[in-house]
């Protein structure tokens, strides 16, 4: 049986995870979040491709190549395009791989502007305010729920 593969994007500043604001986003990296989720997805037995971007377009770009690659689910943090790119969006409903948005704070306790998705409505599967644990619970779900079989 073919292995599940997962590609897990993040998006704006989060290539700076760690270093400041530990209050809000904790002291871990990007790369030990990588790092762990890589395990993980061992453990899983799934495939996991890694993406950081702070560009907008190239998010976009590799959100189309997931469909060429017949990627199964797609992890997306989106950052702050969270609340302001349909590009972003457009892509993911282009591509029609099932996804779950996710949040390292819970943007619902945060500034209003943060209150809104561009992206939850149409999402599997939405975790907020885990901190990076919520990494590992959405490989969890992923790799195991038959919505991304
Ligand atoms: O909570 C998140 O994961 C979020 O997606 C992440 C965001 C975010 C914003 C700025 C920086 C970072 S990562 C960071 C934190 C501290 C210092 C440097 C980078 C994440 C926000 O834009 C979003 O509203 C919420």
């Amino acid at each position: 049986m073919t292995r599940r593969s997962i590609v897990l994007i993040n998006g704006p500043n989060l290539n700076l995870l760690g270093t400041r604001e530990p209050q809000i986003y904790g002291h871990e990296s990007l790369a030990d979040v990588v790092a762990l989720a890589k395990q993980n997805a061992e453990r899983l037995d799934v495939k996991l491709y890694d993406f950081q971007s702070n560009h907008e377009g190239a998010i976009v770009d590799r959100i189309q190549q997931a469909r060429e690659e017949g990627v199964n689910g797609i992890i997306i943090n989106p950052g702050a395009y969270t609340h302001t790119s349909v590009a972003i969006r457009d892509a993911l409903l282009g591509v029609e791989i099932p996804f779950i948005e996710l949040h390292v704070s819970n943007v619902h306790a945060r500034e209003p502007f943060r209150h809104h998705s561009y992206f939850s409505d149409k999402a599997v599967a939405i975790i907020v305010g885990f901190g990076v644990k919520g990494y590992e619970y959405a490989l969890d779900f992923v790799a195991t729920s038959p919505k991304f079989a």
